[in-house]
Parts: C-alpha cells; sequence; structure tokens
C-alpha cells in the first residue's frame, strides 16, 4: 500500500535523535546468497525522446455490447479511491531491438495484442468519474470511443544499469513510466510507456489508478497482455481465449457491503482530500488521485535478492527464539513473505538509527479474495486489498532478537485475519493516513505470489520489474522471482545514501541483527 501524507517529513526527519547506525564500508558476499552490488553507477545524461503518444482500443468484437457501460464500484474499490497511482517498470532484454525491427515488429505487435487483451479487460478502458447528481463515483466505459494512452518512447541512457541490481538514482527511472492524465471529473485507470532503448531491449511502463488496480489485478493485465503479444507474434493470430489464471471475472456484485464501508470511504476520501490537498479548491466528489510526493533529491534505489535458503536460515534464526513455535497449536506463520518483510524492516530500522522509543508502524496489504466469505475466485479482478498493520518500538527491530519479535507481529496478525478480516478497515485506513512525524511508518508494495516476472511478450522473459513508485512513498518492494530451489525474494528499496549504505551493510551481514554464526 502506499504512503502519501505530505505532512510527514517523508522518512528521513531531520529530527531523528540520538546516533545513527554506525556503517561499514565493506560489503563481503555472505554465504546466504544475497546478492548485491554497491558499486553506485552515476546517471549518464539518460535522454527519453518522445515519439509518438497513441491511444489503443479494445479490439472490435460485434458479440459484445457497444453502449456505454457503468460499473459501480464496491467498498474495496473506494477504499483505493484517491490514492496516488502505482508505476511499474518490465525492462524486457533484447539485442535484436535495432529501431528497424523495434518499430517494425515490436511495438506495432504490443498495440495489436494490447487492443485483444484489453478486450477481456473492457473497464481499465473507461475512466472513474463522478457524476454531480450522484452520490458515489462509478467506473464508465464504451468499448468503441474509450483507449487507453501509450506512448512511445526512445532512450539512450545506460540500460544495462536500469537492469542490474546495483545502485541507481531513483529518479532515473521516472522517464520510463507513464502518467495518468486525471482532472477532479474523471480519471483514466491506466496509462502505458513503451521505451525503446535501441539495441539493448526495451521497458514497458504501467501507471494503474489503485481504485481499480491491487497488484494481483496489475500483475493478470500485464501477464494477460503478455500472454496475447507471444501468441500474435508466434502464431500470427490473437487467441479466442486467456488461460483461466489470466482471464479477469469481475464478481463485483457479489460483495456485500455489511459493515457500511463504501459510506465509510467516501467519507474517509473527502476528508483526506480536503486536509491534503488544502491548497486547491478541495471538491469532495473529486476522483482525481491526490498529488504524488516529490521524490527526495539523492535518493538511491537499489534491490536486495534473498534465497529459499537465506529465508531458510531466517526461519530457523526465529524458531531459536520461539521454540514453542513447533507445537502445532501455537505454530507461527513464517511464510517467505513474513520473514522477508521482518528482515527488511529490522534492516531498515537499524539504518536509520535513532530513538528506540519511536514507534514504528508496518503497513501492508491482504488480498481478501479467499479470505471473504464466500471466497471471490483467485481470478477475480477490482482492488481488492485491505491494509493491515503492526506497530513496534523501534528499540524492538534494533535488539539481536528483533528478527524474532517482528515476525511473531506479523505472523500473528496473518493468523489473525481469518477474524473481523474488514473488521475497522476504515477507521484503520484513516489512521494510518494521519500519522504524523513522531512516528515512523513504513509500508510495502507487492508481496510474494504476484508473479510480475513471469511475463514474457515473445521476445524472452522479463529481465528486471520495478515498482518505481516506492521511491515516493517510503515503500520498499517485494516480489518473487523463479520458483522451487531457484526461487528468489527480490527486495527494493529506495534511500538516501548513509541509509543505503547502513541498509546493505546490515542486510548482508546479518550478525548485528540475528545470530547467523550459530546457524551456519
Ligand atoms: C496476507 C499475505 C501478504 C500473507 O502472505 P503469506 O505468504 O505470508 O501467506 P499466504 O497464506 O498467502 O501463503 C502462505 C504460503 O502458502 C503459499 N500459497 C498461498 N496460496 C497458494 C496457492 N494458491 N498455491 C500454492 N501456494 C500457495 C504461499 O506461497 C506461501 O508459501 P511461501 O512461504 O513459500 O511463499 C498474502 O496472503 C496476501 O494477501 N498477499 C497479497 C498482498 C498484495 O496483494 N499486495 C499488493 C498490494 S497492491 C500494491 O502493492 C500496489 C502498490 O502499493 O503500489
Amino acid at each position: 500500500m502506499a504512503h502519501f501524507d505530505q505532512s510527514e517529513n517523508y522518512w528521513l526527519p531531520s529530527s531523528i535523535k540520538g546516533a545513527r547506525a554506525e556503517t561499514k564500508k565493506t560489503y563481503p558476499t555472505l554465504n546466504l546468497s544475497l546478492s548485491l552490488s554497491l558499486a553506485i553507477s552515476m546517471a549518464s545524461p539518460n535522454s527519453v525522446k518522445i515519439l509518438d503518444i497513441c491511444e489503443v482500443a479494445a479490439a472490435y468484437d460485434s458479440t459484445k455490447s457497444a453502449t456505454e457501460t457503468i460499473l459501480s464500484p464496491t467498498f474495496f474499490e473506494l477504499s483505493g479511491l484517491r490514492f496516488p497511482p502505482s508505476d511499474c517498470l518490465c525492462f524486457f532484454k533484447l539485442t535484436d531491438s535495432n529501431p528497424t525491427f523495434f518499430h517494425s515488429v515490436i511495438f506495432p505487435s504490443l498495440k495489436q495484442s494490447l487492443s485483444h487483451a484489453l478486450l477481456h479487460f473492457l473497464p481499465i478502458v473507461g475512466s472513474l468519474t463522478w457524476p454531480p447528481e450522484s452520490s458515489r463515483p462509478i467506473f464508465v466505459y464504451h468499448p468503441k470511443n474509450d483507449s487507453v494512452s501509450v506512448t512511445l518512447a526512445e532512450c539512450n541512457g545506460d540500460f544495462d544499469r536500469l537492469i542490474g541490481n546495483g545502485i541507481h538514482e531513483a529518479v532515473e527511472s521516472h522517464p520510463h513510466a507513464p502518467q495518468l492524465v486525471a482532472t477532479d471529473t474523471r480519471s483514466p485507470l491506466l496509462a502505458l510507456q513503451v521505451t525503446l532503448f535501441p539495441n539493448k531491449g526495451f521497458c514497458i511502463g504501467m501507471e494503474t489508478h489503485h481504485a481499480i488496480f491491487d497488484g494481483k489485478s496489475a500483475s493478470m493485465f500485464l501477464r494477460a497482455w503478455a500472454y496475447t503479444c507471444k501468441y500474435i507474434v508466434e502464431k500470427g493470430e490473437a487467441p479466442r481465449l486467456l488461460p483461466e489464471e489470466i482471464t479477469p471475472s469481475f464478481e463485483w456484485k457479489s460483495i456485500q457491503d455489511s459493515k457500511g464501508l463504501e459510506e465509510k470511504y467516501i467519507n474517509l476520501w473527502a476528508t483526506i482530500g480536503k486536509r491534503l490537498e488544502s491548497g486547491s479548491d478541495s471538491n469532495p466528489k473529486s476522483v482525481k488521485p491526490l498529488t504524488k510526493l516529490e521524490v527526495q533529491p539523492n535518493l538511491l534505489r537499489a534491490n536486495f535478492h534473498l534465497s529459499s535458503e537465506a529465508i531458510k536460515k531466517l526461519r530457523e534464526s526465529v524458531l531459536r527464539y520461539h521454540p514453542e513455535a513447533t507445537d502445532p497449536t501455537k505454530r507461527l506463520h513464517l511464510s517467505t513473505y513474513v520473514l522477508a518483510c521482518s528482515y527488511v524492516l529490522i534492516c531498515l530500522v537499524k539504518a536509520r538509527g535513532g530513538d528506540a522509543d519511536r514507534e514504528v508502524y508496518f503497513a501492508w496489504s491482504v488480498d481478501c479474495r479467499s479470505r471473504l466469505d464466500p471466497p471471490l475466485p483467485p481470478n477475480h479482478f477490482g482492488d481488492t486489498v485491505v491494509a493491515r498493520h503492526i506497530v513496534s518500538k523501534a528499540g524492538d527491530f534494533m535488539q539481536e532478537n528483533g528478527l524474532a519479535i517482528i515476525a511473531e507481529k506479523l505472523s500473528a496478525s496473518i493468523n489473525g485475519l481469518d477474524k473481523g478480516l474488514l473488521e475497522g478497515s476504515s477507521e484503520r485506513l484513516e489512521m494510518l493516513l494521519s500519522l504524523g512525524p513522531e512516528v515512523r511508518l513504513i509500508s510495502v508494495a507487492g508481496a510474494t505470489g504476484l508473479k510480475f516476472y513471469n511475463t514474457d511478450f515473445g521476445w524472452g522473459n522479463v529481465e528486471k520489474v520495478e515498482l518505481t513508485s516506492i521511491d515516493r512513498t517510503g515503500a520498499f518492494s517485494v516480489l518473487d522471482i523463479g520458483n522451487g530451489n531457484d526461487r528468489r525474494t527480490e527486495i527494493g528499496v529506495a534511500l538516501k545514501r548513509p541509509e543505503m549504505e547502513s541498509f546493505a551493510s546490515f542486510f548482508c551481514n546479518g550478525v548485528e541483527v540475528m545470530p547467523f554464526k550459530q546457524i551456519q
């Protein structure tokens, strides 16, 4: 989930008391398969030329209605009504991507397949609007008249640096992300950009509106588009059907609002909008996403990987402090997600250092599809997540058993989801959005199991996925790569240089946060 409270001092407040954690300057390779390159590559002039902005409509289907359709948001969609949009970049390596091949084959295939894929996802071709006479916003789409904006660009920047896991300047990614151009009365839901890096590869950038896309819906759409494109490239025609997993199902009517959440979220956004957009003429019926936070100057971005072996060691380390958890009735939920998030959190808090009494909130998203009663199908399309959080003193994260403390809290929170999944969810969101600089809020974008890395448009699997918007929100990202023994959990962070150096040191050494030496 994204955090965007503009009143907050981002997450590097100058008011930090106490000493910063010691920064190590050497980064030994550990036997935990933590891969990292700390050489900071400086940006070369990264010129991005916009070549065209085109509109792609859904392919014409005579069997479907060509009239305007209205879709009423559920409380889930209303919960994300005005969050700033999410950005995701997918980099594809392709040395054959010379301009001639790109402009005659790749880009036309991407557009053609997009048009066919959109036929399955018609609501995202339309927009979010709030008619003056209506008490609630609506999604409106017209299969023939509506379209998605696709920007075509070319970049002579350093492709290898962008697809590597080394540190680079956070803003270097921004020219590859498109922008949703919204007004108070109408907001598109999806914007796309395709950037050619001549003879190196290309990047597909996607900006998505939180009111309809959660992580699973964004991944589903991306993979459906990729599947369609690969099919067209290989077979010369569009597939009639998509595999079930990426065939969206719109079960919105079956979602019951038994807790009156729709009204609560509408009121919440009216209040938050007024508070955060106080400079402008705040319109309680605005559907425009709130202004994105500025990216802090000199912010760096890097990816870190945890192998399945490293996750296993983290699990063993937690169990050392919780021997009772081997009792099935007291079992901890020590999934890859829990261990990866807990580990990143303790490294982030230690990297920042400061007042041990300061409260640290960790906010994360829960996919409710399988957790509703009755459950929604796994391919349900829409924003179907709610926010959850845990809170602990910074000192807890810094203790030798910090990993065990945080993993236990996160585990208990996940184990407790069965009871009161939606209870207090709007109040919780309001509370999280209202936290001031006296506490620290860390959130996470992405999750394990979202399959962004299983994306192939026909010219090879995606080389690198970047959840770019974390550099504005103070979140870290979590994504899965590979599977089985080759599975890795990719962590993306955007930090100022001193924090990045400390974080990398803690992440790679681990000794400050858990007794790795004992468990090797
Ligand atoms: C609450 C959770 C985070 C908890 O995740 P966990 O992995 O701890 O727990 P879990 O019950 O889901 O899974 C436990 C284990 O079972 C496995 N598992 C689960 N479902 C499975 C399935 N259908 N088939 C096979 N394995 C499965 C998982 O991989 C995991 O194993 P293993 O341990 O091996 O992995 C998750 O359930 C969830 O809701 N994830 C989605 C969150 C989400 O959508 N985030 C994106 C928000 S939007 C966003 O990010 C946009 C933005 O902000 O920009």
